[in-house]
C-alpha cells in the first residue's frame, strides 16, 4: 500500500517548484520593464488571488487594475508626500540611507494594482471573525501573498508600497472610504530578480536566525538546539541557505 504520508504529496518536481517561487519571490522597485502583461497572464495571477483563504468565505478583496498614466501619477504624487513625511521619522543616520533606497515603481512598472478589503461584505457577524476584527484584512494579505508567487512563477515582479496617507490613496483611485486598501503592486517583467532582498543587501537588517523565532510550548521558550532535532535542522538549513544559496526544495 502507498505511503500514507506521501500519498496527498505532489510529485517532487511540483514541490521544488512551490519552494522555489517562495524562496525566489523578491519585492521589486527598479527593474520593471515595460513589456505588457498579456490578459491570460494577468487573469492567472487575480484567478490565483481570488482562490486565496478567506475568513469565512468572506472574500473581502476587490482589485483596482491600474494602467492609465495620469492616475499612475496621481498614486506616485501620494506616494512622493509620505516618503518626504517618512524620510523625517528615522533617526539621523539611518535617515541618509533611508532617502537613498528606491520603494516604489509605480510609474515604471506597466500594472498598478490595489488589493482592497470590503469590511462589510457579508454583514457584520462572519465565521470566524465574531471576535478579532482584523481576521478581514489579512484574508485580503493571503490574496496578495498568492498573488505575489504566482506573479514570480510566471516571471513577474511584484513591489508593495504602502508608503501613503491611506485616505490619499483612496482618493487617486476613488476607493470609497469605508473600503480599505491593503496592498497597493507594481506588477511587470523585470530585468533580472535579486538573490536577497534589496534591505538586506543594503545592509538595512539581516534576516533573523529562524531557530530564534520558533518556541516550544509557551512564548519565548526557545531551544540551544543541542538535542532538539528541529532546531538544529533549521539552524543546518539557514546556514546553507546563507553559506551557498542551497534552498530546500
Ligand atoms: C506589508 C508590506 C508592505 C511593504 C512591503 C512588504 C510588505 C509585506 N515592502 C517589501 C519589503 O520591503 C520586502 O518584502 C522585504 O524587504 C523582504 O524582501 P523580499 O520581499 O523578500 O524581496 C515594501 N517595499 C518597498 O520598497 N516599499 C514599500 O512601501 C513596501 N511596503
Amino acid at each position: 500500500m502507498e505511503n500514507p504520508t506521501l500519498q496527498h504529496a505532489f510529485a517532487d518536481s511540483e514541490r521544488a517548484a512551490v519552494y522555489r517561487s517562495i524562496f525566489n519571490r523578491r519585492d521589486v522597485r527598479g527593474q520593471f520593464l515595460p513589456d505588457p502583461v498579456p490578459d491570460a497572464v494577468l487573469s492567472r495571477l487575480l484567478m490565483a488571488a481570488h482562490h486565496a483563504p478567506s475568513v469565512g468565505f468572506m472574500q473581502p478583496w476587490n482589485f483596482v487594475l491600474v494602467r492609465s498614466p495620469e492616475v499612475k501619477q496621481r498614486v506616485r504624487t501620494a506616494f512622493d508626500k509620505a516618503h518626504g513625511e517618512a524620510a523625517l521619522m528615522f533617526p539621523e543616520g539611518k535617515r541618509e540611507i533611508y532617502s537613498q533606497l528606491k520603494l516604489e515603481g509605480i510609474v515604471e512598472s506597466p500594472i498598478g494594482l490595489c488589493i482592497t478589503c470590503d469590511r462589510q461584505r457579508t454583514g457584520p457577524v462572519v465565521v470566524g471573525r465574531t471576535h478579532i476584527k482584523t481576521m478581514d484584512l489579512y484574508s485580503s494579505v493571503c490574496a496578495v501573498q498568492n498573488l505575489w508567487l504566482a506573479a514570480r512563477a510566471e516571471g513577474l515582479g511584484v513591489g508593495w508600497v504602502s508608503i501613503f496617507n491611506q485616505s490619499e490613496l483612496q482618493t487617486a483611485l476613488g476607493i470609497p472610504e469605508h473600503i480599505v486598501p491593503v496592498a497597493y503592486l507594481c506588477i511587470g517583467y523585470v530585468s533580472h530578480f535579486h538573490d536577497r532582498p534589496e534591505l538586506e543587501k543594503a545592509g538595512w537588517l539581516p534576516r533573523l536566525p529562524i531557530e530564534e523565532l520558533v518556541f516550544h510550548d509557551q512564548w519565548g521558550a526557545t531551544d540551544s538546539g543541542q538535542d532538539m532535532p528541529l532546531t538544529t535542522v533549521l539552524r543546518d538549513m539557514q546556514a546553507s541557505i546563507q553559506k551557498d544559496g542551497t534552498y530546500p526544495r
